[in-house]
């Protein structure tokens, strides 16, 4: 009996101290999920430090979020025919990545339309915007029905609101927000899942299908429960990831995109 004892209280010492070892080692290589000041911060540093421009960082941006749709959505295993997406762009910079993401996922061969209510009086959005009507991409002038995407899109792009979002959402988003949480086709959100509280989420926000972090993902992507999670942006500088212990992952080879899960 005693011995047995004896066995169970060192099982239980080493299995306690393996699994501190475990923890120890997991959370030295976890890649870290960024609050809302500090995103901005690493933005602005990124800008301001490291001296990158807008157009750079969101063309990367873009460029990843298309990728990781042709990855969760491989144009053959598409059920609606032509392979029509709908991308919904905000008033802000995640808005830019949607814009950029239309254009690569023009190029992919998927058929994008633009959803751009809110437009900012910038040359940059000017510009993408352009590239965009150029290749012959559609932008609507009002948001679909939910029955009306169901039968006419494959995926929704949301790129309405990223690491900026705060408060209580404002028209006409609240009515496009509302309209997403009816569809049935998945939904691929850009950075956040747009409405969600950048750090604590939204239980009864739209429960995008997709999510694809740029730079890091935010502490809102803990509540995220789709099927795949990317990571995208693959522009940090090393010095940059080290001085906020972002512990970002090896990207495999030359990809712009990294499964998270
Ligand atoms: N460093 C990076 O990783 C990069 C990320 N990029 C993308 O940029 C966004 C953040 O962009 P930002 O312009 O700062 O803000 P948002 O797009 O999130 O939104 C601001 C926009 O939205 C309006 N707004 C805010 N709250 C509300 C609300 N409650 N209701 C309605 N409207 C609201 C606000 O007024 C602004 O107009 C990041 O997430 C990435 O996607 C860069 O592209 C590349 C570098
Ligand atoms: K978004």
């Amino acid at each position: 009996g005693s011995v047995l004892t004896h066995t169970g209280a060192c099982a239980r010492v080493a299995s306690n101290i393996y699994s501190k070892h475990r923890q120890a080692c997991t959370m030295a290589n976890t890649i870290k999920y960024l609050g809302q000041e500090e995103a901005q911060h690493i933005d602005e540093e990124l800008f301001n430090e490291y001296s990158f421009s807008v157009d750079q960082l969101m063309e990367l941006a873009g460029l990843s979020c298309a990728t990781a749709v042709s990855k969760g959505y491989p144009l053959q295993s598409l059920l609606r025919s032509p392979p029509r997406v709908l991308v919904i762009c905000g008033p802000g910079n995640n808005g830019g990545d949607g814009l950029v993401c239309a254009r690569h996922l023009k190029l992919f061969g998927y058929e994008p339309s633009v959803l751009y209510p809110k437009r900012p009086n910038k040359q940059l959005f000017q510009n993408l915007t352009t590239q965009c009507e150029k290749m012959d991409i559609s932008f609507l002038s009002e948001m679909p029905e939910a029955d009306v995407i169901d039968e006419a899109y494959n995926l929704v792009v949301d790129a309405i609101f990223g690491f900026s979002f705060k408060g209580a959402v404002r028209e006409p988003f609240g009515d496009i927000l509302s309209k997403l949480k009816k569809i049935t086709v998945p939904i691929a959100s850009v950075d956040i899942p747009s409405g969600w509280d950048v750090e604590k989420g939204c239980p009864d926000g739209i429960q995008p299908d997709m999510l694809i972090s740029l730079t890091a993902p935010k502490k809102a992507a803990n509540h995220f429960k789709g099927r795949y999670h990317f990571l995208g942006g693959r522009f940090v500088p090393p010095a940059l990831e080290q001085k906020y212990q972002l512990n970002l992952p090896q990207y495999p080879g030359t990809d712009c995109v990294y499964q998270l899960n």
